[in-house]
């Protein structure tokens, strides 16, 4: 998969190349390249975004800095791209909505700030290309850039050959044919501060462990999540 990420805030992406999406990238599975919007300024103070029309607070990103940059991402790499614009009025992402987003070949995020992009650059995009805008939840961030790290994350750990052992996939959180929230989970030592790991998990029965588990799934998921428990989990 190629990624590319275009920002007033490239330092804000440098998590991307740690850990699990640095692995993958070292691995050769995810190639990633960011741009500074700004390279598609072409005034001395490279401005990037001017007043609304309309009127109103803030500030709304120009679009010719914005159809330069997917320009040049349409002359950088001939894979089909896919426009991912994160932004609170966008579909809220959900595991789903991750694998969807890990199956494309190619996906190009357009990171807004201020006030967000001006809407003929979306109209641009979704005419142009396939545009997906997304957002992490109903909440307001300054920028994209943050949503980018979270749904990068999210989609990369489901590309075939980056988890190492695909089998935890199965049952997380979420996961698609199990809806419920993820079981408890625990690890040695057998006590700590008085707090006994659940015996059942020490017994070596296959069975009854699988049971408990999917017990304390339905359980939390009645609990946290009873929205996930009536969309027939
Ligand atoms: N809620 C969001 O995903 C978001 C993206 C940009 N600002 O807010």
């Amino acid at each position: 998969m190629r990624i590319d990420v275009i920002t007033i805030f490239p330092d804000y992406l440098a998590p991307l190349s740690l850990s699990l999406v640095g692995k993958a990238i070292e691995a050769g599975i995810v190639d990633l390249a960011v741009h500074d919007l700004r390279w598609w300024t072409h005034d001395r103070h490279h401005t990037t975004d001017d007043t609304p029309y309309g009127g109103g607070a803030g500030m709304v990103m120009k679009p010719e800095p914005w159809g330069e940059a997917m320009d040049a991402m349409e002359h950088l790499n001939p894979a089909p791209m896919t426009v991912v614009v994160p932004t609170p009025t966008g579909r809220v992402l959900d595991q789903d909505l991750a694998h969807e987003l890990s199956t494309r070949e190619r996906l190009v995020f357009a990171c807004g700030r201020y006030e967000g992009i001006d809407q003929r650059v979306l109209d641009h995009c979704a005419e142009s290309y396939e545009l997906i805008e997304v957002s992490l939840g109903d909440y307001v961030l300054n920028g994209g850039e943050v949503a980018v790290l979270a749904i990068t994350e999210a989609m990369v750990r489901l590309i075939p050959g980056v988890i190492g052992n695909p089998d935890s996939l199965v049952e997380e959180s979420h996961a698609p044919g199990h809806r419920l929230l993820e079981y408890p989970n625990y690890t040695k030592p057998p006590v700590w501060r008085g707090r006994q790991v659940p015996p059942v998990l020490l017994s070596g029965n296959h069975a009854a462990i699988a049971t408990w588990r999917r017990e304390q799934a339905l359980e939390r998921t009645r609990q946290r999540r009873p929205d996930l428990f009536q969309n027939g989990s």
